[in-house]
């Protein structure tokens, strides 16, 4: 279950479901309605000992239409249910108004505000005010409530779908958005529950099988999943298993190249060499034993160097510096090699205005600030008061570069120019701050390169299982590699835990592997 689906292809697919005749609205809203109750039993099973006091919000759509169904499953159950409703009964669509009238046959419904000023003593508030509907800021009472829970006023907070006020797709409140401690969506997650301050809004996430049998489609953004052992298997001779060259800033500078080369290397890459200019030989050559240097004083060393076709991969940026970044990106992007472009080479690249000559072998991995001097208009339209995405802005930055662009943050977003997307929440079970360390970026632009080195193909699920494939030069495809990375870095950072520092994470890669293959 990886998908994640925007608003519109909830809809379209709760629609299909409905045209097939499997299911009516008003059955996949009662099963919407007891998959909240059960998560709420769950999450807080003392509630579940003895009939507790609710109160449950409900709005002027199908996500009030679910708070109904709550409020009177949790009144079957022996429970005291105050509800409170904004909007009239004539405005509610069908199925939330035949519930609101079951309702009705059981208990009062009082205007939202009345609800509000009493719900001190309650248990648990069910926010069935909006979800995937919301158009607008939130007004008055709605408004007063997400203020109310985002204050931290409310104790046992239950989110319907979404907390309300928060954008399905951008994760980030449209005005105010109100603060759960549970939220429960249905079928497959929103891209607001894992984006920006999604996760912070939500509290923790459960998703609730609805009965939904129609498929995803196909070109839906998914979740980084966990990599299978065997992609990552080691075989054969070093030079089986790829040779990637980490280009190295000079005199001083050395330390974020080092990083990277090492994680290269803990990743399984073969061989990896540092290409180190004259100024910073002896520093490098005191710091390294496995690793190899190689001297790369400028683009024609470069040049020469790549003429061994043995290298897999390269990496550019991490302590390159902007100067020698310019210098040798034409060099290393000219034969379509892999290529992973980050920190310095980024800013090189904004600067020569993405006219640098990247290909689909290339990965970019830029966080916010490089992603906005690389796409400042689509950093300006998925930034604060923007309308788009940060999956959008990544997919279109990507079809831009024609390169794979890894957006970097506790919801990293991977996407290749073909349109396929991926995201990363290091969030809920997953999180990691940990990550947010000097270097720790390096590290990951290393990993990417020395998976793209390794000397066989990734293997797809038709083949797991058999032996790998062998081909010099054919690493993890670019899309793989920087997905697959991505997971481990984030692993390898929950593994160490507290006091994380980036020269840990190369180090706590083999009990992450190790553990892909227990
Ligand atoms: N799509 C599906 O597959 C399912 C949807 N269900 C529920 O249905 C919800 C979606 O229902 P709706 O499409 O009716 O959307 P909502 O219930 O989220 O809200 C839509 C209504 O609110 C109004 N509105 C939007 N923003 C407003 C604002 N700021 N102030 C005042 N009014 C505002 C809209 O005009 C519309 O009347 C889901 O979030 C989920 O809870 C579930 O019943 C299960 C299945
Ligand atoms: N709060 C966080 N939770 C999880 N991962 C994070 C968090 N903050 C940053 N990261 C990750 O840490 C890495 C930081 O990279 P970057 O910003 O380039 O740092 P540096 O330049 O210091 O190496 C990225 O992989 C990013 O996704
Ligand atoms: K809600």
């Amino acid at each position: 279950m990886t998908e994640i689906l925007t608003s519109a292809q909830m809809r379209a697919l709760e629609a299909r479901e409905i045209e097939s005749g499997r299911a009516t609205g008003r059955a996949l809203m009662e099963r919407a309605g007891r998959g909240v109750v059960a998560a709420l039993l769950a999450h807080w099973p003392a509630l579940g000992n003895q009939p507790g006091k609710a109160v449950v919000l409900c709005g002027p759509g199908n996500n009030g239409g679910d708070g109904f169904v709550v409020a009177r499953l949790l009144r079957n159950r022996g429970w005291q249910v105050a509800v409170g409703m904004l909007g009239t009964a004539e405005g509610l669509p069908p199925d939330a108004r035949a519930n609101h009238d079951l309702w009705r046959s059981m208990g009062r419904v009082a205007a939202l505000d009345a609800v509000l000023a009493g719900c001190a003593g309650a248990d648990v508030i069910i926010d069935a005010l909006f979800g995937i509907g919301l158009s607008r800021p939130l007004e008055g009472a709605a408004r007063r409530w997400a203020e109310m829970s985002a204050a931290g006023l409310a104790a046992r907070v239950l989110a319907i779908d979404l907390p309300s006020g928060l954008c399905a797709e951008r994760g980030q409140p449209i005005g105010v958005a109100a603060r759960a401690a549970l939220t429960v969506s249905f079928h497959r997650p929103k891209p607001g529950h894992y984006l920006g301050a999604g996760p912070d809004h939500c509290g923790a996430l459960e998703i609730v099988d609805i009965g939904i049998q129609a498929p995803c489609p196909e070109a839906v953004l998914r979740r980084v999943e966990r990599p299978a052992a065997a992609d990552l298997a080691k075989v054969g001779h070093k030079f089986d298993n790829g040779h990637a060259l980490v280009l190295c800033g000079g005199y001083g500078r050395s330390g974020a190249a080092r990083l990277a080369a090492r994680a290269a290397l803990r990743i399984g890459a073969g061989l990896v060499s540092l290409g180190v200019p004259g100024s910073a030989q002896m520093e490098v050559a005191a710091q390294i034993t496995a690793l190899m240097m190689q001297r790369i004083e400028g683009a024609e060393d470069l040049a020469a160097a790549l003429t061994d076709r043995r290298l897999g991969a390269l990496c550019l940026g991490p302590g390159l510096g902007v100067a020698r970044a310019a210098e040798l990106l034409p060099v290393a992007l000219a034969d379509g090699r892999g290529c992973v472009l980050d920190a310095d080479a980024l800013t090189a690249l904004a600067e020569v205005g993405l006219r640098a000559p990247l290909h689909s072998g290339c990965v970019l991995t830029p966080h916010g600030g490089e992603f906005a001097r690389l796409f400042p208009d689509l950093a300006e339209a998925s930034g604060s008061g923007g309308e788009m995405s940060k999956v959008e802005a990544t997919r279109q930055a990507a079809v831009r570069a024609g390169a794979v662009v890894l957006y970097k943050g506790p919801d990293t977003v991977i996407a290749a120019p073909d349109g396929r997307a991926f995201l990363h929440a290091a969030c809920y079970e997953r999180a990691a701050p940990w990550l947010a360390t000097a270097g720790s970026g390096d590290v990951l632009a290393g990993m990417i390169a020395g998976l793209m080195a390794r000397g066989h193909a990734p293997l797809d699920a038709a083949t797991r299982g058999h032996a790998p494939l062998h081909a010099a030069a054919q690493g993890h495809a670019p899309l793989n590699a920087a997905t697959m990375a991505t997971w481990l870095h984030a692993e390898a950072a929950r593994g160490f835990g507290p006091g994380l520092i980036a020269e840990d994470l190369p180090e706590a890669l083999p009990q992450v592997l190790a553990g892909l293959a227990g």
